[in-house]
Formats: structure tokens, C-alpha cells, sequence
């Protein structure tokens, strides 16, 4: 398990990229979903030990995070959001060094790892050429496996599926699930789909606050009886956001369906409609900005 207490980040120059989160996460594919500059990148740097955040507690099963990083360190398995440079050695070479860093010293052993792993990763047929010249889905899956070097108990996955055409995404997400059964796994990301497709528990991040956690089908069905659809010509767009808490606009056989967060029957033609995850993260946007407006008032 993976707590958090009160993590606070605020950055020298006074941006406050985190503020107070409390959020504990078991086993398995954890889902964390938020706009850019969320904050999502701070928290996962943070639990990789990267960041230091200015206040609260992070605990990894019996692992004091902050006070003992080095332990965390050695059952991590972190996958960042930007890689930087892909070298020209190939995918073999790269994680024979990476696992030789890593701490694993015996050449048989290393040899076991790195070939299991190339193989988990659908790269065996590759081992030998330059990473530099791999595809965007072959370059995550080849992040996947330096990240799962020596067991990680804790595995990172920060916006992994930016890029990936359909079935790369597809090949990503069944390598993932099934990492994902036995450890904690953590994928942050802005792509609901991410979250709907793999994750049994989840929360939203918005202005560095948790807005909203748990199952997203409990989520969906917290927000029966809120969302309402209409469908009208584009030029009316304007006087519907002004009347309305548009949540989201679809283009639909070239006209225009809107969603409206209302907790009656806001009329004029409105339908309720069963919302999906998209609508329970959009709507839970708009009221953190309302809530921020309020606030700022
Ligand atoms: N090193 C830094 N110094 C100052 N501010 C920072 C720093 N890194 C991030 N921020 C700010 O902190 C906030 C959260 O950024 P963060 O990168 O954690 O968000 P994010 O949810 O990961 O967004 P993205 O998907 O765009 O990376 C933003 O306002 C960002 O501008």
C-alpha cells in the first residue's frame, strides 16, 4: 500500500503545484487523471523520491518514503513522462547497463533478466537494434521494461500513451494490466480512456487538490441525474455557454451536442443522459473552477 498525508509542493517561485494530498493506493492499476499542469508530474516525481515536497508524509508499505529514499528507490520501477535522449546502443545493450546500474552484478543473472523482460515486452525480435530508431509504442514498451528491472513493488507510469497510434496503445495497455496484478501500479494521464480501459480505482487531480476519488463506475453512477444533452446549431454554442455549465461540446454529423451540468431539469429541450467517465471528469473540471473562482471572489 501506498500512503500519502498531506503532500504539499510549492516551487521556489511560488507556484503551489500540490496542496494537501491524502490519498492511499493497494495493489493493482490506480488511475490518475488531470488537465495540464495538474500537478500530476510533481506528484509522481515526488513518490519517485525525484522531489522533495515541502510538507506532508509518504509511506510505501513499511518504507518511510522521505526519510528512507534509497529503499524506495531499490522497489521502484519509474517510467517518466519524457525519456530525453534515446541513445544509439541497441534495446539489449541498454538494459544489460540499465540492470547492471540497477545493482544486479552477475552476468547470468542479468542475462535472465534482460531476456525475460525483451521477450514480456515484445521486443525480443528487436534486442539488437538502436533504440534510437524504434517506434513511439516500441520506445514506451521499451520504457516499460527498464522500469520493471529487479521486481518493483511500486510501478510509475507518467502519460505513457501520448503518441501511440491505436494498436501500440492497445499493445501497451495489455502489457500493463498485466504488471499490474500483483504491485501497485500508478498511471497518470490526461486521456480518460486510459483510465476507463484499465483502471479499477482512480481520482482526479486539478490545481494540485484531489478533487474526487474511487471506482470509476461508482463514479459514473455518483453522477446520474446531472448531465443533460441537447444538440443545436454551432452558432447557438454562445448563448448556451452563457446560460448554461457546459461541460463538453461534440461535433455530431455536423451539428453540435452539448452536455450541461445541472442538478434539475435545466428545460429548453434538454435530455437527461447517462454520463461516462469523460462527462464525471469534466464536470468534476468545471466545479473545481468554479470552486477556485468562488475562492479567488
Ligand atoms: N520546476 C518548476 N518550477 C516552477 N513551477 C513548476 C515546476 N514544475 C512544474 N511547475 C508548475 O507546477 C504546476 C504543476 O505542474 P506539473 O508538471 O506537475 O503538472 P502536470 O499535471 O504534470 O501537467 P503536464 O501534463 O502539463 O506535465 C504547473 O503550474 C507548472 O507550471
Amino acid at each position: 500500500m501506498l500512503h500519502l498525508k498531506g503532500v504539499e509542493h510549492v516551487y521556489p517561485n511560488g507556484t503551489r503545484a500540490l496542496d494537501g494530498v491524502t490519498l492511499t493506493i493497494g495493489k493493482g492499476m490506480f488511475g490518475l487523471l488531470g488537465p495540464n499542469g495538474a500537478g500530476k508530474s510533481s506528484l509522481m516525481r515526488t513518490i519517485a523520491t525525484l522531489q522533495t515536497p515541502t510538507a506532508g508524509e509518504i509511506k510505501f508499505g513499511d518504507i518511510d518514503v522521505l526519510a528512507q529514499p534509497d529503499r524506495l528507490r531499490a522497489t521502484l520501477g519509474y517510467l517518466p513522462q519524457d525519456f530525453g535522449v534515446y541513445p544509439r546502443v541497441s534495446a539489449y545493450d541498454m538494459l544489460d547497463h540499465m540492470a547492471s546500474l540497477k545493482g544486479i552484478v552477475s552476468a547470468a543473472e542479468r542475462r535472465a533478466t534482460v531476456e525475460t523482460l525483451l521477450v514480456q515486452t515484445n521486443l525480443w525480435s528487436v534486442r539488437t537494434k538502436a533504440i534510437a530508431g524504434f517506434s513511439g509504442g516500441m520506445r514506451q514498451r521499451f520504457g516499460i521494461a527498464q522500469a520493471l528491472i529487479g521486481n518493483p513493488q511500486l510501478i510509475i507510469v507518467d502519460e505513457p500513451t501520448a503518441g501511440l497510434d491505436p494498436e501500440e496503445r492497445n499493445r501497451f495497455y495489455n502489457l500493463l494490466v498485466k504488471i499490474g496484478e500483483n504491485v501497485v501500479v500508478i498511471l497518470s494521464t490526461h486521456i480518460v480512456e486510459d483510465v476507463a480501459d484499465l483502471c479499477p480505482r482512480m481520482a482526479v487531480l486539478a490545481a494540485g487538490r484531489l478533487q474526487l476519488e474511487g471506482a470509476p463506475g461508482e463514479l459514473i453512477a455518483r453522477s446520474r441525474g446531472t448531465i443533460w444533452a441537447k444538440t443545436i446549431p454551432h452558432d447557438a454554442l454562445e448563448d448556451v455557454q452563457s446560460k448554461y455549465e457546459v461541460i463538453s461540446t461534440r461535433l455530431f454529423a455536423g451539428r453540435t451536442v452539448v452536455h450541461v451540468l445541472s442538478d434539475r431539469d435545466p428545460g429548453n429541450g434538454f435530455s437527461l443522459v447517462e454520463g461516462d467517465l469523460e462527462d464525471v471528469y469534466l464536470s468534476t473540471l468545471t466545479q473545481a473552477r468554479r470552486g477556485a473562482v468562488r475562492k479567488a471572489a
